[in-house]
């Protein structure tokens, strides 16, 4: 019956045919292990890939060992590899999940061109998409977000997004088929699994059959997606331009803002700043401010958003003198904003002076805590353009000083002070 509906669904969403080889992704948990039986069972042609992240001691290794014996059992090629997650994780600065996401993926396209697959299945289903969907629309999200998992991307198929977990299990139990359990809460699992224990279970007392009616609803955005996705690379033609975004041809549309939406969410603005961006289409001409790396400036018939990225790249209008001595008793700290005064031993990394970025954060000398410099500039009533002519002093990837303005708390002199480095504008 599942086996029936499975291949139904592969043949009604054009996944892959009988003459094609797929490439399955098997953890060894429920939902890979009873793609693999189906498929194989179907009689379509596979080969299993398995990755080991050893993030779960033992049980990495146990998972690893289930899923050698049911290729064995079902006479299937398998793959496997060795991943260090956590290391992969650190050098990227990215989440072990995302690192783990990363090096599977990867991985999972060069074996399949290395076994001559047509296609990698992945063994999301339809608990997945739902959780997907209610976890995107939690987060803020676009029409995509709102469509749940996708059967097709690209060679990454999903052939059980036609079935559920409890059908999974319940399948798995009839062909008596054992499987593994993850045990592991990973960060993003974990508000998976609270929209999966408690989210869920409480909309299902309103309304039974709130699962089906949001795949229902999914499957229904998908064809209004593929509208509107075409009307937005329209619009994108006609705003995108050499000097940057230019919204004006917007301005007299019904709903610019769900379209800024669409447009802007995919280069990284959360729903705060695009609302706030649209408002400013309607803002007196001359305001600007900027917002991640993009400034924005309201014209009289449009509104620019411009890239900024040269801004490292610039050359300090001042030059920086620097002073070594030791640091005495009498050692006088020098009161003018000019001049600024550091712990050597503190100042231990590699110096560069930059612009200051979006996101900067330092701790300024006498307050409490750590400042967005952008906020701290703005408590001090810097205009745009002030703001923009601002420099800082790094010390490796740490802010030392605001130059002209204020010195950073972490590499203040104390008592402990040895030697005291000294850098002056002129
Ligand atoms: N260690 C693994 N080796 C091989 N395939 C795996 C492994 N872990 C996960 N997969 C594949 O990915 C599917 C989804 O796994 P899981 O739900 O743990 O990941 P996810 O983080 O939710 O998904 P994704 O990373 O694809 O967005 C599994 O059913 C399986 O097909």
């Amino acid at each position: 019956m599942i086996q029936h509906r499975v291949t139904q669904y592969i043949e009604k969403e054009g996944l892959f045919s009988s003459e094609n080889k797929i490439l399955v992704a098997l953890s060894g948990g429920a939902d890979s292990v009873a793609l693999l039986c189906i498929l194989h069972t179907a009689g379509y042609r596979c080969e299993a890939a398995h990755c080991n992240f050893h993030l779960r001691g033992e049980e990495s290794n146990r998972d690893e060992q289930f899923v050698r014996q049911l290729c064995e059992k079902y006479k299937i090629n398998l793959h496997t590899i060795d991943f260090d997650t956590t290391r992969h994780a650190t050098e990227k600065h990215i989440s072990i999940e995302m690192a783990a996401r990363e090096l599977r993926y990867n991985w999972f396209e060069k074996t399949r061109k290395d076994c001559q697959a047509d296609v990698i299945a992945i063994a999301h289903h339809q608990d997945d998409s739902v959780e997907t969907i209610l976890l995107n629309l939690i987060r803020g999200t676009g029409i995509t977000g709102l469509l749940g998992i996708r059967p097709r991307n690209g060679v990454v198929v999903r052939p059980l997004l036609c079935i559920n977990r409890e059908e999974i299990i319940h399948y798995l139990q009839s062909i008596q088929q054992e499987y593994v359990t993850d045990s592991t809460n990973l960060e993003d699992e974990y508000t998976r699994n609270k929209i999966r224990l408690n989210l869920l279970p409480l909309m299902q007392t309103i309304n039974p059959s709130v699962k089906n009616n949001l795949i229902e609803t999914s499957n229904y955005l998908n064809d209004v997606a593929t509208l509107y996705n075409k009307y937005i690379e329209e619009a994108k033609t006609k705003i995108i331009t050499a000097e940057g975004i230019r919204i004006s041809s917007l301005l007299k549309e019904p709903a610019p803002e769900s379209i800024l939406f669409e447009m802007l969410h995919p280069l990284g603005f959360n729903s705060t700043q695009i609302k706030d961006i649209a408002s400013s289409l309607h803002s007196q001409p001359g305001k600007q401010f900027c917002c991640k790396e993009w400034r924005i400036i309201k014209d009289r018939e449009f509104l620019l958003l411009e890239a900024v990225q040269s801004v490292s790249k610039a050359t300090p209008p001042f030059q920086l003198i620097r002073e070594e001595q030791e640091y005495t008793s009498d050692f006088q700290i020098p009161q003018e904003k000019q001049t600024a005064c550091f712990d050597a031993d503190k100042l231990n990394e590699e110096i560069c002076c930059r612009k200051w970025q979006t996101g900067d954060t330092f701790v300024p000398f006498g307050m409490k805590g750590k400042k967005k410099i952008s906020d701290y500039l703005t408590d001090r009533k810097f205009s745009i353009s002030q703001k923009e002519r601002q420099w800082v002093l790094c010390c490796g990837e740490r802010i030392a000083w605001l130059i002209g303005e204020r010195t950073d708390n972490r590499f203040r002199i104390d008592e402990t002070t040895k030697r005291v480095i000294i850098y002056r504008m002129v």
